[in-house]
């Protein structure tokens, strides 16, 4: 048995039928790798660069994706706005801008409260479409080891898909470029971003005049990440690389550890530790150095730039305050993780409608409070990592478009937490381009 699976597991569901999920399992265990392990050293090489502050990283995605979500529009619209955000990130940070999904994988969600009541009833809550169904029923929230196997198939037919846009044409820069402009052009704070569009589309023109059509023009490396939660589901995709011998976990290039899954003696960090992928690490305000410390002690004792993400989720509020000391700890120790910043996790509230939501100036101010220490320290902010979708949905407020708290029930479609819509992410890119340039 691997070392992981005697450790106690935070939020895992529980089967009512154990029969049944071994059999799962096993099934698992035959399927092909969805990812190459050599794909994941690719990444963990790219993010060696972004450690080293000579490339910015880019993670996106839904909260939650849904298997009805497996579909070529949803696709598309995901991966042209995380290619537009990364084109104009391209251009104000003059680096490779490493590009990874929150994609092909990311159906389990860790939740606060086991249970949800709603009128008097109370069930188990949703915990991901890998686990249970999102309807209120009871039936619907019954785990069901069956949807580990529709979770393979799902995030198998998404990365074939995001592997053909982003490889067959769709992801070409000049059409990226086409589609910044469109959005400059008819959004209410295009205005703002009209000067940093016009430099692109100089820098392209120039490009295109001098004859240069680099094969990166009309391709574009592309990561799958998502959260190593369900432990039944990672154990059974986890492999042995036949070149090195080492294991990988192939349903993700990139696979993190959560906020609520991080304890240190826990299975998830153990997981963590015996896999090679590049590994994301949640840490929330009440993150200690000495916790910090111990993550790279544990999963990175080689101090290898690339294998380990502190991807710091404190709030607005806090950010100034609690992120100086983690950095310069980990500084002194003369380690050097990517650090990046997602905003979203520690700016969530419940509007008076009921619904789970972000003001987009608590996630821009976060993303600031973020650049604003590594400036002040002369460390590198190595990224974002930001929940959001290619639709037009009503689930967090603000935004050049403004949406209004009244707004939020026109289009809220979220499985879990509010996503930025594609607008508002967007604006966040330019934005960000901003700060970065000014850093
Ligand atoms: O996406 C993250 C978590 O799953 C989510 O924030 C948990 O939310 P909850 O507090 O509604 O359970
Ligand atoms: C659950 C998530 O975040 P956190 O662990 O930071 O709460 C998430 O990113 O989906």
């Amino acid at each position: 048995m691997p070392s992981w699976r005697t450790l106690p597991a935070a939020q895992q569901p529980e089967y009512p039928d154990q029969e049944a999920l071994a059999r799962v399992v096993t099934e698992l265990e035959s399927f092909p790798p969805l990812v190459f392990a050599g794909e994941c050293d690719q990444l963990r090489a790219r993010l060696g660069a972004v450690a080293r502050g000579e490339a910015f990283l880019l993670q996106g995605g839904d909260c939650a994706e849904s298997f009805d979500g497996v579909g070529a529009d949803d696709i598309r619209a995901k991966v042209k706005t995380l290619l537009q955000m990364g084109a104009v990130l391209t251009y104000a940070a003059s680096v490779p801008v490493v590009k990874v999904g929150r994609i092909a994988g990311q159906y389990s969600k860790p939740r606060s409260k086991p249970t949800e009541t709603r009128d008097g009833v109370t069930l188990p809550t949703y915990r991901g479409d890998s686990v249970n169904g999102f309807d209120f029923t009871e039936a619907a929230r019954v785990p069901d080891p069956e949807r580990l196997k529709r979770m393979y198939h799902a995030s198998a037919s998404t990365l074939n898909l995001v592997r053909a846009f982003t490889t067959g044409g769709y992801a070409d820069l000049r059409q990226v470029h086409a589609w910044n402009q469109d959005f400059v052009k008819s959004s209410p704070s295009g205005q703002r971003y009209e000067k940093l569009a016009r430099e692109i589309d100089n820098a392209m023109s120039f490009m295109r005049a001098c004859g240069a059509e680099p094969e990166e023009f009309r391709t574009v490396e592309f990561y799958a990440s998502h959260e190593a939660l369900l432990l039944d589901y990672e154990t059974a995709l986890t492999r042995t690389d036949s070149r090195t011998g080492h294991l990988y976990d192939v349903s993700g290039h990139m696979v993190w550890i959560g906020e609520r899954t991080r304890q240190m003696d826990g299975a998830h960090i153990e997981f963590a530790s015996k896999v090679r992928n590049p590994i994301g690490i949640k840490l929330g305000p009440t993150t200690t150095p000495e916790e910090a410390l111990e993550y790279i002690e544990r999963l990175d004792p080689e101090r290898e730039p690339g294998r380990l993400t502190f991807i710091v989720r404190m709030g607005a509020d806090k950010i100034r305050d609690r992120l100086p000391t983690l950095v310069e700890k980990v500084t002194a120790s003369g380690a050097q993780p990517v650090w990046v910043t997602d905003p979203m996790h520690g700016n969530t509230f419940e509007a008076a409608s009921g619904h789970k939501t972000r003001r987009f100036d608590d996630v821009l101010d976060e993303v600031k409070g973020f650049f604003e220490v590594h400036k002040e320290l002369g460390t590198h902010p190595g990224g974002i990592h930001v929940e959001l979708t290619g639709d037009d949905v009503t689930e967090c407020v603000g935004g050049g478009d403004e949406i209004f708290v009244d707004d939020l029930h026109q289009r809220y479609e979220t499985a879990c937490d509010p996503r930025l819509n594609r607008s508002q992410s967007l604006d966040l890119a330019f934005l960000v381009a901003e700060m970065y340039r000014g850093q």
